[in-house]
């Protein structure tokens, strides 16, 4: 089989509010981001898989003649995609190397790429190809990067498979699929998303596949269209972590202790519900200083609350005190434990402050950078554009 090529991107995502907690059917916030994870996908005539994921140092190749023999059990099974498949996950961990524990970054990226290639083309004709990812995403950050990840290998392999239209007109750079195909791509990143997390939400291949602010409860997905344009300082400490691991932990913690633990995810629900209400006002009413008085509250609360279930770390406690001492008001976003953290920034803050702060935290040795939010969800690019890409991709590292 022979697979039109094909570039396609998707945002990573920052979490307001309701990180954990949504696991446990709670209300989530959340919105993309304008850093982007890329994919090429380039046929072969060689009878190889190739991936190539720079961002993580992985570069691997199979003949498909080993693929071939991981598919003898693999039905059409499209239409009962919603759980794993079990021995498909089992065959593949075998297949890479890695029957019990956790898996690496590595091995999470390849079974994930493997798992969504089987299951899309196994029962068929299988195409040569070549599958290149870059980010400008920080790896394993809370900033979605899985996510992202999982949304651009969804799309290009719908794409490929003639499941959803390739939408490029000539003359356009950039292109989006309707919200049948976009839902299509969803539930088959969610299922990248099981791989390399466990046991997900869905937030986030959610909004890497839509974008904007959405508004996330047991698996349902509502976007906010009308929100105030926030301006947000994110700040990555490089401390690393697994998400996999700390959801697994607070589950762990839940299990343990659930009249200590449940009332607090409770309160994570009530926390995120105040900030969509005071975001709602926000923008059908002069913006004021109490609304950002308890937009601050709301994320003093959430941080004292994503310590209790065991998700802080000093790094990020060293990130609310940094910004509190220039007032301004810090939590971590996405899973924790290290990786990124939030600061809400005002109107007022001015560029005094905001320069103060973030050499501030660049001393602690933290990278920072004011964001802009809102970024549109997955999409189809030129691939004429790539060259230039791939330069700003490697330009961003280089730095
Ligand atoms: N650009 C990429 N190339 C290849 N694999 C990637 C890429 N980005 C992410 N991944 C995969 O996702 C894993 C990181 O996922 P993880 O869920 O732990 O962090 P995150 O998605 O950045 O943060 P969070 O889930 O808290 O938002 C990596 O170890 C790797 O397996
Ligand atoms: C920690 C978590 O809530 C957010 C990770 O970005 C996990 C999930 O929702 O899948
Ligand atoms: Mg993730």
């Amino acid at each position: 089989m022979e697979v039109r090529d094909c570039l396609v991107s998707a945002p990573g995502k920052a979490i307001l509010h309701g990180e954990h907690a949504v696991v446990h059917g709670k209300v989530a916030l959340a919105v993309s981001l304008n850093l982007r994870t890329y994919l090429q996908l380039k046929a072969r005539s060689d009878g190889k898989v190739c991936i190539n994921l720079p961002n993580i140092d992985t570069f691997v190749c199979w003949e498909l003649s080993e693929l071939k023999q991981l598919t003898s059990f693999l039905s059409d099974k499209k239409e009962e995609m919603q759980r794993l498949d079990a021995e498909l996950v089992k065959r593949l961990r075998e297949f890479i190397g890695v029957t019990n524990g956790n898996l690496d970054s590595s091995a999470s990226a390849i079974l994930a790429f493997l798992y969504i290639y089987l299951s899309l083309f196994g029962s068929g004709d299988m195409p040569s190809l070549t599958v290149s990812v870059w980010s400008e995403l920080p790896t394993g950050a809370g900033l979605g990067s899985s996510a992202a990840y999982s949304v651009c290998l969804a799309a290009a392999f719908l794409c490929a498979t003639g499941n959803i239209p390739t939408p490029l007109k000539e003359w356009e750079q950039t292109g989006r699929w309707c919200q049948e195909d976009l839902e299509l791509i969803n539930s088959w990143a969610f299922q990248g998303e099981k791989i390399i997390h466990g046991n997900p939400s869905g937030v986030d291949n959610a909004v890497g596949t839509w974008g904007g602010m959405l508004r996330f409860l047991a698996g349902k997905i509502i976007p906010l269209s009308r929100v105030p344009l926030l301006r947000i300082l994110l700040t990555n400490t490089k401390v690393p972590r697994s998400t996999k691991v700390l959801v697994a932990r607070v589950k762990d913690k839940i299990n343990k202790l659930p009249s200590i633990m449940i009332p607090v995810l409770d309160s994570v629900d009530a926390i995120s519900c105040t900030c969509e209400k005071v975001l709602t006002e926000m923008t059908c009413e002069p913006i004021t200083g109490d609304h950002y008085n308890i937009l601050e509250e709301l994320i003093d609360i959430n941080q004292h609350h994503l310590n209790v279930i065991g998700v802080g770390h000093p790094s990020l406690d060293t990130v609310c005190q940094v910004t509190a001492a220039r007032g301004l008001h810090s939590k971590l976003t996405g899973a924790g434990g290290g990786g990124c953290g939030i600061t809400l920034l005002r109107p007022e803050t001015d560029s005094t402050t905001l320069q103060g702060t973030m050499k501030d935290l660049r001393d602690c040795g933290y990278d920072c950078w004011e964001t802009s939010i809102g970024g549109p969800g997955c999409r189809k690019e030129d691939s004429r554009r790539v060259r230039p890409l791939w330069r700003i991709w490697i330009s961003i590292t280089v730095l």
